[in-house]
C-alpha cells in the first residue's frame, strides 16, 4: 500500500462563518508552518481551485500520493497505488452537494532540496465555487486567496474552457488583484487549466499538448473580436506569468455514479490512470517545482503566515467592493444611468428656468416649476427599460429624488441672489442710517447740541464710507473678505434694529386700517362700545 504512511490530516486554515466572512485559524497555521525545520524553507504552494463537485479533491488525493512516493519514500515506480486501495487525504465525495468548505491545507510539508534552496510544499484544497450556499463573494474570495497565496492555482473546469469560465477567472482574479500593491509585474504565478471529462480527443489529445491548443485558441485575440472579448483576454495574460492547460479523460462510469465508488484504482479507466501518471509529476516533480514569490522575492514559511493574515484582513474590511452577480451588476449599472439621465433633464430643464441668465422667480413659481420639472424626470427613470425588476430599482428612485431636493436647493439659493432688494439691502440699510443721522444732526443743530450734531455728522461720513467700500468691494471683485463683513453689519442692523421697528410700523397702520374699516361696515353710529355690544349679541337693541 503506498499510502499506509499517511500519517496527515487536512486542517481547515481558512473557515467561513454562517455570516458570510471568513476566518484564519491562525494557531493551526503556525503549529504547521513554524516548525523548526520548516519555518525557514521557501514555500511551493500548489492550489486546486473551481466549481463545487468537479473531482477536486479526488485529485488532490492522487497528489498526495505522488508526494509520499516522491518526497517521503523516494520511490516512484507504483506511486499510484494499489489496485484496491481506497483513495484517502483530503475528504472526498460522490453526490450532489457540496463537500469541502473554506480553504484546507495538507498538514504534511513535504520537504525538498532544489539547487541548495530547501523547500517546503504546500498543498491546498478550496471550497468549491457556486455551490447554492455561498455568495458571489464568498466564491471569488476562496478564489483570489488561493490564488494570491499558490505558486500553482489549477483551474478545476469540466468538459471544455468556456467563455463564463473566463468571465469567472476575469472576476475572481481582478478580486485578488485588488488586494494587492500595484507593482507593475504580473500578480500570480503559474494557472493550470485542468478540463476534466473532455471528450474530444479527436480534436485535441488529452495531456498537455492538446490542452496548450484549446487553451490557445481560447485566448487569442484578433482584431476580428468585440473589444470585450479582448480585454478579457489581456487582462487574464496580463495577471499570470504562467498559464498552461491539460485534458484530463473521463475517469469511467464507476468512478462518476457509484455511490460505493471508494476511489480504487482498478474502477478507473486506463486512459484516466494514465493523464495522471503525466499530470501529476508535470506538476510536483522536484524539476516542475515552482517557488512561491511575492512581487518577485521567493517566500519562506515563516512570512507565508504572514501573509495569511494581512490578505484574510483585506478581505475583511469594508473598502473591498462588492463582487456581483452578473445580473446584480447588469441591473446596478441600467439603473445608475437612468438615474443620470433622469438627473440631466432635472438640472438641464430648471436651468431654463431659473438658470444664470435668467431673471429672478417668486419662490411659489420656482417651487411650482421644480415639482413639474422633477415629475417628468422621475416619469423619465420610471419609463427607462432597466434589468432588476421594480423592487430593485425602488432604492435608486428613491436617491433620485434626494438628489433633486438637493439640486433644487441649489437652484432656490441661487435664484435668492438674484433678488434685487435682497442684493440691495446692505446699501439701504447704510443709507437709511446716514439720511435718519442727516435729519438728526439738522435738528441737534438748530436747538444748538452742536457736540450731538457733530456726532451725528461722524455717523454720516462712517456709514458713507463704509457704503463706498463695499460698492467697491462688489465692483472690484476683490476684498470679498471685507464685502462679507460689510453685508453681515448689515444684516445685524437690520435685524436688530431696522426690521423690528418696520414691522412694528407696518402692525400699527394694518391695525389702524382694520378698525377703520371695522367702524365703517358697522355704520359708525351709536358710539363705539354700543357698537361692539350690539355685534357681540348678534341682534340690535332697541335704545
Ligand atoms: N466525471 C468525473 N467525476 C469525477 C472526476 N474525478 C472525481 N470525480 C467524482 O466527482 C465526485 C466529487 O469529487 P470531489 O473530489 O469530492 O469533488 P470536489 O470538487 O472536491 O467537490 P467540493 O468539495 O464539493 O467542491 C466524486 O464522486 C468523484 O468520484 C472526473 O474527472 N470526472
Ligand atoms: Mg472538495
Amino acid at each position: 500500500m503506498t499510502d499506509s504512511g499517511m500519517t496527515g490530516r487536512a486542517l481547515q486554515i481558512i473557515k467561513t462563518t454562517d455570516d458570510h466572512k471568513f476566518e484564519l485559524d491562525e494557531d493551526l497555521l503556525t503549529q504547521v508552518l513554524m516548525q523548526d525545520e520548516i519555518k525557514d524553507r521557501f514555500v511551493v504552494v500548489i492550489s486546486v481551485a473551481g466549481a463545487f463537485r468537479k473531482g477536486k479533491s479526488f485529485l488532490l488525493d492522487f497528489f498526495l500520493r505522488y508526494m509520499h512516493s516522491r518526497y517521503i519514500k523516494h520511490e516512484i515506480t507504483d506511486w499510484l497505488g494499489g489496485e484496491d486501495e481506497p483513495l484517502e487525504g483530503f475528504s472526498w465525495r460522490g453526490g450532489s452537494e457540496r463537500d469541502t468548505t473554506g480553504i484546507l491545507m495538507w498538514s504534511e510539508i513535504f520537504l525538498y532540496e532544489k539547487n541548495k534552496d530547501k523547500l517546503a510544499i504546500i498543498l491546498l484544497d478550496t471550497q468549491g465555487a457556486f455551490d447554492s450556499q455561498s455568495t458571489v463573494r464568498d466564491c471569488a474570495t476562496v478564489f483570489a486567496l488561493s490564488t494570491m497565496l499558490s505558486s500553482v492555482q489549477i483551474y478545476n473546469l469540466t468538459q471544455n474552457i468556456q467563455e463564463d469560465d473566463l468571465q469567472h477567472l476575469q472576476l475572481f482574479t481582478d478580486y485578488g488583484r485588488l488586494a494587492l500593491a500595484d507593482t507593475g509585474k504580473k500578480p500570480f504565478q503559474r494557472l493550470q487549466f485542468l478540463v476534466r471529462d473532455w471528450s474530444y480527443p479527436y480534436e485535441a489529445e488529452f495531456g498537455a499538448i492538446g490542452g496548450d491548443a484549446v487553451l490557445k485558441r481560447r485566448l487569442e485575440i484578433s482584431d476580428k473580436q468585440h473589444p470585450e472579448l479582448q480585454s478579457l483576454r489581456k487582462h487574464i495574460s496580463s495577471c499570470f506569468s504562467e498559464i498552461a492547460c491539460f485534458l484530463m479523460p473521463h475517469p469511467g462510469l464507476e468512478v462518476a455514479t457509484n455511490p460505493n465508488f471508494d476511489g480504487r484504482v482498478r474502477s478507473i479507466t486506463p486512459e484516466f490512470k494514465q493523464s495522471l501518471r503525466t499530470l501529476v509529476p508535470m506538476i510536483l516533480a522536484p524539476d516542475n517545482l515552482i517557488l512561491k514569490e511575492i512581487s518577485g522575492q521567493k517566500v519562506r514559511a515563516k512570512e507565508l503566515v504572514q501573509y495569511f493574515k494581512s490578505y484574510i484582513t483585506i478581505y475583511d474590511e469594508n473598502d473591498m467592493p462588492e463582487p456581483k452577480s452578473m445580473l446584480a451588476a447588469t441591473a446596478e449599472a441600467n439603473n445608475l444611468t437612468a438615474v443620470a439621465e433622469a438627473k440631466s433633464l432635472y438640472q438641464h430643464q430648471m436651468d431654463e428656468v431659473c438658470g444664470g441668465t435668467r431673471p429672478y422667480l417668486s419662490s411659489g413659481h420656482l417651487e411650482a416649476e421644480h415639482l413639474r420639472v422633477k415629475d417628468k424626470a422621475i416619469f423619465l427613470f420610471v419609463s427607462k427599460r432597466k434589468m432588476g425588476g421594480e423592487e430593485f430599482s425602488e432604492k435608486y428612485r428613491e436617491q433620485l429624488e434626494i438628489d433633486i431636493e438637493e439640486s433644487f436647493g441649489n437652484f432656490k439659493s441661487h435664484n435668492e441672489n438674484k433678488n434685487i432688494f435682497k442684493a440691495a439691502r446692505t446699501p439701504a440699510v447704510f443709507l437709511v442710517v446716514a439720511i435718519a443721522f442727516y435729519i438728526l444732526s439738522g435738528i441737534f443743530g438748530l436747538v444748538g447740541l452742536y457736540t450731538f450734531a457733530n456726532f451725528a455728522n461722524l455717523i454720516i461720513g462712517v456709514s458713507l464710507v463704509t457704503l463706498a467700500m463695499w460698492a467697491y468691494v462688489r465692483y472690484s471683485g476683490e476684498m470679498s473678505e471685507i464685502g462679507v463683513r460689510i453685508d453681515e453689519l448689515a444684516n445685524v442692523m437690520w435685524e436688530s434694529f431696522m426690521k423690528p421697528i418696520y414691522q412694528g410700523c407696518m402692525e400699527k397702520s394694518i391695525q389702524h386700517v382694520a378698525t377703520v374699516a371695522t367702524e365703517q361696515a358697522l355704520g359708525g353710529g351709536g358710539g363705539r362700545s354700543g357698537s361692539a355690544s350690539q355685534a357681540m349679541n348678534g341682534k340690535i337693541k332697541k335704545s
